[in-house]
């Protein structure tokens, strides 16, 4: 079994390995020419934290997920920047065997859409087992045994779970089965995109209490992809908001949320009613988000949808692309209007 990373130890209780994302750029071919979808990400992980990754669709999330992984698929490439893991290296670097042995293995993941990613062909116990030979697993006993242990904990009886085929499973059911498999060969790290989405609000709801309490059990560091900042105020410890392929605002949950920075995470808190606590106060950001052709090349990413902007443009927002300002408390913010008024 692999498991390259290793669990750092605090009070006597193991806590999750660190991730440094440094300077990471990703780029997609496209009929322009090759386009940034992430650009210059800076991002840490503390060990043992769960982090939100937050921000409307087409933002980049999925992609910088996938550039955790090393998965980036064709016509994408990661064309700049490190990714570190404690007791990894730079992921970045590792060879195609190691990259294969630590995705899966010392880094779980649950990708977008995990409810329809099951093989509909294949009992699930059948795929755990495949999972299995796949990272070089002997004890097939231990590694059942422990697939069980973890159903159960999410309240799922693992017999019946193990014998069962995708459409017998419900969406979280199929999610449970997504985490079960992402955590089963020991991962330290676990990398979780949409982990909600198409659930319904009861199952959403038990899924994230679910995920909170196998991050604190198996001692990880845990990254949550999600377009919903409701999300990201339940598990999150430390939020990433993202936006046209840039974080444009970082912080604790709780601070980022009680008093947003960055007008782009206002806007985004003000969408949403259970958050304002005012379903009158609620408005949804005007606008859409960029595509790749459309993110502006320079200056601030946001600023066309940007209210500060609109109020009065500003050339250092047309011409400077805002680095992350630190704002104190831990909390830095990409904007040159917040950092100014400070
Ligand atoms: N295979 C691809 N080819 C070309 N462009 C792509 C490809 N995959 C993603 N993109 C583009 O890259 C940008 C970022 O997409 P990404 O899926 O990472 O965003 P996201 O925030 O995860 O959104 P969503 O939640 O909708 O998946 C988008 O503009 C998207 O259209």
């Amino acid at each position: 079994m692999t498991a390259a990373t290793e669990p750092s130890t605090v009070d006597g209780a193991s806590t999750g390995p660190g991730v440094r994302i440094s300077d990471l750029t990703v780029a997609y071919r496209t009929p322009a020419g090759e386009l940034p979808a992430v650009s210059g990400i800076n991002l840490e992980l503390a060990p043992g934290s769960i982090t939100g990754l937050v921000g409307e669709s087409g933002s980049g999330k999925s992609t910088m997920a996938l550039a955790m992984l090393n998965a980036v698929q064709q016509p994408g490439r990661i064309t700049g920047g490190v990714i570190e893991i404690d007791g990894l290296g730079d992921v970045l670097s590792l060879s195609p065997k190691q990259i294969r042995a630590a995705r899966g293995g010392s880094i779980g993941y649950v990708f977008q859409a995990a409810q329809n990613s099951l093989n509909p062909l294949k009992t699930v116990g059948k795929q755990l087992l495949d999972l299995g030979r796949s990272h070089g697993v002997e004890d097939k006993r231990a590694l059942v045994r422990q697939a069980k242990e973890l159903l159960s904990r999410m309240g799922l009886s693992g017999e019946r779970v193990l014998d069962s085929y995708q459409h017998e499973l419900s969406g979280g059911m199929r999610q449970r089965v997504g985490i079960m498999l992402a955590l089963v060969l020991n991962a330290h790290v676990l990398v979780l995109d949409e982990p909600t989405t198409a659930l319904d609000m009861i199952s959403q709801a038990n899924i994230l209490s679910i995920i909170k309490d196998v991050h604190a059990e198996h001692g990880l560091t845990t990254l949550v992809v999600t377009h919903d900042i409701g999300v990201v105020a339940e598990v999150a410890d430390r939020v990433a908001v993202m936006y046209g392929g840039r974080l444009v605002e970082q912080g604790p949950t709780v601070d980022v949320l009680r008093a947003p920075s960055h007008p782009y995470t206002r806007g985004l808190i003000t969408a949403i009613p259970r958050l304002t606590g005012d379903p009158d106060v609620a408005q949804p950001l005007p606008g859409r988000p960029p595509t790749l052709g459309t993110i502006p090349r320079q200056g601030c990413v946001f600023r066309e949808r940007c209210a500060v902007y609109a109020a009065g443009a500003r050339e250092d927002c047309e011409t400077v692309d805002p680095p992350a300002y630190d704002i104190g408390a831990e909390r830095l913010v990409a904007c040159h209007v917040v950092e100014e008024e400070r």
